[in-house]
């Protein structure tokens, strides 16, 4: 199992109240498995990718990535095992401006063999039809190929775990199934995609989609299970 959550609650201060982001959510995400999770705005998506990509520490419950509890390690130790174990792709691409894709594409290879490191990061850019935006900034780009350079970023160290929030969020329609396309491809070689989404459309593309509502997974009956050939 690559991917395992116990009981995960995230609650936060809104003036005098509190809200509960997220509510007791449990589930296991497997090798070659894509679960989509797919709720309106507001019910708690981002706060749950947000926990289990070791990015916010979660009130009560477990995470657990390939086994290891990302928040029993040290900041540092977490940072690096975020670099190397998860791969991100979100909505607004969270791309460095003042660099360019090359270097873009290289961020998470700060303490590895600089020639390897930038053959590899050439590889993923030419895999993903960017080798004429090589020395671009990000606003030089358009809105797919920055995801499709936020792609190559995630992919860089080989994760075995890809998070994904509203990825096709900004996309037209043929950037939007390469990346759902590339998503597949990842769970077929082997890796795990935990996506949430409001879109009925990009849901389509996992395997299993589960329905959230006020912080809380909703029962089966309410959810749909999509099994794609
Ligand atoms: N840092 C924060 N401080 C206070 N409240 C927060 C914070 N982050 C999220 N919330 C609240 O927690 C609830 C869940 O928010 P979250 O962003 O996880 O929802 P979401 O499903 O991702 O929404 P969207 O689809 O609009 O991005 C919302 O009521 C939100 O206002």
């Amino acid at each position: 199992m690559l991917l395992e959550l116990v009981e995960l609650s995230k609650s936060f201060k809104s003036g005098s109240q509190r809200v509960q982001a997220v509510d007791g959510i449990s589930l296991t995400v497997d090798a070659g498995e894509f679960l989509a999770i797919k709720g309106p705005s507001g019910c708690g998506k981002s706060t749950l990718l947000l926990m289990v990509g070791g990015l916010l520490s979660p009130d009560t419950g477990k995470v657990l990535i390939e086994g290891t509890d990302p928040y029993a390690l040290s900041n540092d130790q977490r940072a690096r095992f975020r670099s190397t174990h998860l791969g991100f792709v979100f909505q607004q691409f969270h791309l460095v401006p003042y660099l360019s894709v090359l270097d873009n594409v290289l961020t998470p290879a700060l303490a590895t063999n600089l020639a390897e490191a930038k053959e590899r990061a050439n590889a993923l850019i030419s895999q993903f039809g960017l080798e004429h935006r090589l020395h671009h900034t990000p606003v030089e780009l358009s809105t797919g190929e920055k995801q499709r350079v936020a792609l190559a970023r995630a992919l860089f160290h080989q994760p075995k775990v890809l998070l994904a929030d509203e990825p096709t969020g900004n996309l037209d329609a043929e950037n939007s199934e390469i990346v759902l396309n590339t998503l597949k491809q990842f769970t077929q070689n082997g890796g795990c995609v935990l996506m949430v989404s409001h879109d009925d459309q990009a849901v389509q593309s996992a395997q299993k989609v589960l329905g959230i509502k006020d912080g809380r997974l909703q029962p089966h009956s309410e959810t749909e299970t999509l099994i794609n050939s």
